[in-house]
């Protein structure tokens, strides 16, 4: 089956910091995947140069071979660390905003996803918990019809029983044919759901394999490989 995205020899500097060095991956679509790396690890920013939004120094970057432009980001829905929405809207006025913004926005699946999130349209924005916040985060980020979909921590500042909400609402409206990225340096909570992980230390790829044979290689839970990978950071 054909490549989702193809990442060849990627470098990105912020003018004297190297933020990514020289790295290659592809991912295939069906796919669950995790990039994993602690603080400044570059994992934004290899998520802001596949959605388009940072340049890389050196290197490309495909979409269903395509390079990354204009043509790419009808392919790639983009869940920021950061939300889009704004303090005065109401959740309704968060899908409204969305759906105006983006051809591919499916209603009907927003409003059964809110359902499962225990959100309501009429809930301001600015009133939203945390965990609340990130949960219509990754609904709008999820009805959007694309191939591959970048979750920046999701689940970040998030309590262990919204987490579980998140993850759950995951895998249930996850579309087989695409494929998820997910940042996150929350590896036990999360990596359940994994086919695969990349990790990132200081901008470089140290792993990057199918979660099954990882585990069976090491003898290890991707939590036990992230914290010996991490141990001195
Ligand atoms: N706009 C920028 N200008 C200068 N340096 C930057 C910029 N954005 C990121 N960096 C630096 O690049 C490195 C990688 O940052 P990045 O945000 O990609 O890491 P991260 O793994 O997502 O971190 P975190 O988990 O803390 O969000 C860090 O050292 C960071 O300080």
């Amino acid at each position: 089956m054909e490549d989702i995205l193809q990442i060849q020899q990627v470098s990105k500097k912020y003018w004297s910091k190297q933020a990514v060095r020289d790295i290659s991956f592809t991912l295939g679509p069906g796919k669950i995947i995790g990039l994993l790396g602690s603080n400044g690890s570059g994992k934004t920013t290899i998520m802001k140069m596949i959605a388009g939004l940072a340049q890389p120094t050196s290197g490309k970057i495909a979409v269903y071979g395509n390079p990354v432009g204009v043509e790419t980001k009808s392919l790639i829905s983009f869940m920021p660390d950061q939300p889009l929405t704004e303090s005065w809207m109401t959740v309704g006025d968060a899908l409204r905003f969305y759906s105006d913004f983006f051809a591919d926005f499916d209603q009907a699946k927003a409003e059964r996803m809110l359902d499962f999130m225990k959100l309501s349209l009429a809930d301001k924005v600015r009133s939203l918990s945390k965990g609340m916040s990130e949960r219509l985060q990754l609904t709008l980020a999820l009805s959007r019809k694309a191939s591959l979909y970048l979750l920046d921590e999701p689940l970040g500042g998030v309590d262990p029983v919204a987490r579980t909400r998140i993850l759950n609402a995951l895998v249930e409206f996850y579309e087989e044919d695409s494929s998820i990225l997910i940042s996150t340096h929350l590896v036990s909570d999360i990596e359940r759901i994994f086919d695969e992980v990349i990790m990132v230390k200081n901008g470089e790829m140290v792993m990057h394999g199918n979660v099954e044979e990882l585990r069976l290689q090491h003898g290890k839970s991707m939590d036990e490989l992230f914290r010996e990978v991490f141990a001195e950071c």
